[in-house]
């Protein structure tokens, strides 16, 4: 695939469930190669959209071409395109290693026993290979889902919360994973509630809220348009600290003390930039600063931001219009 083609393009697609709209007239460009995050709260079309990608439900309206093709009207993946929503489906009865070659079987794959082992040691589930997956805990469950769709060396997944139940270390495995695929070129397109994962992982990201995208692009893009954040501060003198930073122009000290870990911090409520110059004036009063750290992350506090603003946006022309929306029917 040429680097200019979006690996996902969308315009006007729209779904929905009887009364309930699930996508509406959603527009996306996806750049191939690169890890793309998709948050928004609860029923807000995540799953909708994945779906479409992975071919299991069609949409009712828009154009949606998939790795450089139109998806038609068939219910089946799009050639190159693999994943998973509402967790992967596994047969419990089988290990994880004959679950991969019924699997392989079922789409006429021929994947070696090679293959095999070294997907499953990509996901980190090399020493329950033989196991029985009714044994399974979720997280595990998920990495054979990712080994399942790695079986198929696919050049767009399509992961719905991957996360979800992973210890730590499920996590580094999946992660590493992920980021291994995207330097190799394939696109990953994944759902998370966690911004800490989008964060870790993405280089770009949509959130959506009530079917519509409230915004789409380069994570580094969204994060420099939040709004003043809190940040927390851990100085060797945290009374000097606030009198400097009281002094500071943009910078408002938040609240009383506040313990962070067991040492008093600062926090301050200001833009990235009046932070940086708190920290220079700071150096400049002979105040070592420990630490500098976002209370709430930089992609937390836009999510928070834009998602509130398009429910009171949405709210506000829902009464102004119809003044019915007090039976809720979404
Ligand atoms: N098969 C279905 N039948 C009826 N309504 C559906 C169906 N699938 C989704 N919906 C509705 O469409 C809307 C979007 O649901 P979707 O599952 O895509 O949201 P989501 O963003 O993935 O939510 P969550 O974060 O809770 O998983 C919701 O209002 C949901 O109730």
């Amino acid at each position: 695939m040429e680097e200019t083609q979006p690996a996902v393009r969308a315009r006007g697609l729209t779904k929905c469930f009887g009364d309930v709209v699930a996508l509406d007239d959603v527009g996306l460009e996806l750049v191939p190669g690169r890890i793309h995050g998709l948050a928004g709260p609860n029923g807000a079309g995540k799953t909708t959209l994945l779906g479409l990608l992975l071919g299991l439900a069609v949409a009712d309206g828009g154009e949606l071409e998939v790795l450089g093709r139109p998806v038609g009207r068939a219910l089946a993946a799009p050639d190159g395109v693999a994943g998973f929503v509402d967790g992967p489906g596994l047969y419990p009865s089988l290990t994880a290693r004959k679950n991969l070659s019924a699997l392989a079987a079922l789409r006429g794959q021929d994947a070696g026993a090679r293959r095999i082992d070294e997907v499953l040691a990509e996901v980190g589930l090399t020493d329950v290979a033989d196991d029985r997956v009714r044994g399974f805990s979720l997280g595990m469950r998920q990495r054979l889902g990712l080994a399942a769709a790695l079986l198929t060396d696919p050049r767009l997944l399509v992961l719905d919360e991957p996360s979800n139940g992973l210890d730590p270390a499920g996590k580094q495995h999946v992660h590493g994973a992920l980021r291994r695929l995207a330097d190799d070129g394939v696109t990953v397109v994944l759902s998370s509630h966690r911004m800490d994962d989008l964060e870790a992982l993405c280089s770009e990201v949509t959130i959506l809220a009530t079917g519509r995208v409230c915004f789409s692009g380069p994570l580094g893009g969204l994060a420099a348009g939040a709004r003043e954040l809190d940040h927390r501060l851990l100085t060797s003198d945290p009374e000097a600290a606030r009198r400097v930073a009281a002094a500071t122009a943009g910078v408002r000290v938040v609240d009383g003390a506040a313990v962070w870990r067991g040492t008093e911090a600062l926090v301050v409520r200001a833009s990235g930039v009046a932070v940086e110059q708190l920290v220079a004036a700071l150096v400049r009063e002979g105040v070592r600063v420990r630490e500098v750290a976002p209370v709430v992350s930089p992609l937390e506090a836009a999510y928070l931001a834009l998602t509130e603003e398009h429910l009171t946006d949405e709210h506000l022309t829902d009464e102004h219009l119809t003044g019915k929306q007090q039976e809720g029917g979404r």
